[in-house]
């Protein structure tokens, strides 16, 4: 009898990323598609490594907003891409986290053998937000759509009250809470203490870091004009403190709100895409590696009972992926966290910084402790960039990977992602 394969794994290689100018909702992108922006981004990467008519192993991607009519969005993208129409695609979902998790299992199926080639990715828009309709016009509609006589349609359409016509509209906020995610952010800001001026702070050096990186041309071989966009239009290179200062609180409740448009992500469209290989794959088409894939970990905190901040989940997954790796929290170069709002940046580090929550939440003998934050979103995060939610994971993986290959052979990253539903994902990458 024929023996079956015992895999031997693989580190996959990281070769480089596209994506197009984030735009703020309701702005250059207003009139754009998912598949649309997909698309793009994809044949961007077509053109930047030569990928016309390829068949890759695999192209995972994903939106958090998605209408019905876009039920695979991945396979429809790659079929109107350059891409081979023989590339399989499909997509995954894992709120802001997506773009990162289907990283993880593209580079995941190539450390394991099953493919040579992949690319992640993900798109959103709320511009193009698909709208439903409630559960009674949906079964009235679906019945008239079913009816053979005029007489079984005339009956359908009796059904439909006025007050049933109001669409639904999606809702930045959590179903099982009712709470927008920068109010739930807001509470773990005021259990955790994070300030005003500190969550500030962070704004202003993301959008001057990702200016400068912008201006010294970082950006070029990540960033594909689309649309008549060149650059995140969120982007305010001129930020400063005393601006930010004069912005009224969004989020929270009382005198302890601190949480403004300033210094949180505004709602974005965009899409982003990583091409990820074996060495071997690369190498025979004479393709960069930058970074490799090392290892990642998800996990879910209880957000609905009380347990824990929504946004806290990273903070959880952290130590399980350090442990695997016999890593401490300072054995990395580059810190990559998405900066959803400024104070869940500063919360998560506060709790890797505290020892009674470590040695309680995290089962720790002594805290993770601090990073140095000279090292934090160097060339900027999703307060500039904005944040598309499933395109950020994309962005944060293309951005490190070439930070890393910057700085030479044996860099390491971390990545670390928090995701509605009370989810998160992390990463280390190293070149
Ligand atoms: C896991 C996760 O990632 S969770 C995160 C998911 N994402 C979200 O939840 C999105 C959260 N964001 C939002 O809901 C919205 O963007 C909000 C509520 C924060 C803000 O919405 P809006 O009020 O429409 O913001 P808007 O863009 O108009 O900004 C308000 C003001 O702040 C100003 N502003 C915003 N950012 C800055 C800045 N960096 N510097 C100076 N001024 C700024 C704007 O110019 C505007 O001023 P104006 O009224 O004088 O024109």
């Amino acid at each position: 009898m024929a023996t079956t394969r015992t895999p031997a794994t693989r580190r996959a290689a990281i070769v480089g990323g596209n994506r197009i100018p984030f735009a703020r909702s309701n702005s250059a992108y207003a009139q754009a598609s998912n598949q649309d922006m997909l698309t793009a981004t994809l044949d961007g990467l077509v053109a930047r490594f030569g990928l016309q008519g390829q068949q890759l192993g695999e192209v995972v991607a994903g939106a958090v907003l998605k209408h019905s009519r876009d039920f695979n969005l991945t396979r429809e993208s790659v079929l109107g891409s350059r891409l081979s129409a023989t590339t399989p695609a499909y997509d995954v979902q894992q709120a802001c986290g997506t773009g990162l998790e289907a990283a993880i299992l593209v580079a995941n199926k190539i450390a394991l053998g099953q493919i040579e080639s992949g690319i992640a990715g993900g798109v959103d828009t709320t511009s193009d937000a698909p709208l439903a309709v409630g559960d009674d016009l949906r079964r009235v509609l679906i019945s008239l759509n079913n009816a053979r006589t005029v007489q079984d349609r005339l009956k359908a359409l009796a059904r439909i009250r006025p007050g049933q016509l109001v669409p639904e509209i999606p809702r930045n906020a959590e179903p099982r809470t009712g709470l927008a995610m920068g109010d739930h952010a807001a509470i773990t800001a005021q259990e955790w203490e994070i300030g005003r001026e500190e969550q500030d702070e962070l704004a202003v050096r993301s959008h001057r870091n990702m200016a400068a990186a912008y201006d010294r041309g970082f950006f070029d071989d990540l960033v594909t004009p689309y649309l008549g966009l060149t650059r995140d239009n969120n982007l305010r290179p001129d930020s400063s403190m005393e601006k930010l200062a004069t912005l009224e609180p969004v989020f929270g409740k009382g005198e302890g709100a601190t949480m403004t448009a300033g210094n949180s992500t505004p709602l974005t469209d965009g899409a982003s895409a990583v091409l990820l290989a074996s060495d071997e794959w690369a190498a025979e088409r004479g393709l960069p590696v930058l970074a490799h894939v090392v290892d990642a970990q998800t996990a879910a905190v209880d957000y609905v009972h009380g347990g824990e901040g929504l946004l806290m989940a990273p903070v959880y997954a952290m130590p399980v992926m350090l442990a695997r790796n016999g890593l401490t929290l300072q054995d990395f170069d580059f810190y990559e966290i998405h900066e959803a709002f400024a104070s869940t940046v500063l919360a998560t580090l506060k709790a890797w910084e505290d020892p009674a929550f470590c040695k309680e939440k995290l089962g720790l003998d002594a805290p993770l402790g601090s990073i140095d934050r000279s090292k934090l979103n160097v060339n900027g995060s999703s307060l500039a960039a904005g944040h598309p939610f499933a395109a950020t994971g994309g962005r944060i993986v293309a951005q490190l990977a070439k930070m890393l290959h910057e700085a030479g052979p044996g860099k390491r990253g971390l990545i670390s992602i928090c995701a509605a539903g009370g989810q998160g994902v992390v990463a280390i990458l190293e070149s």
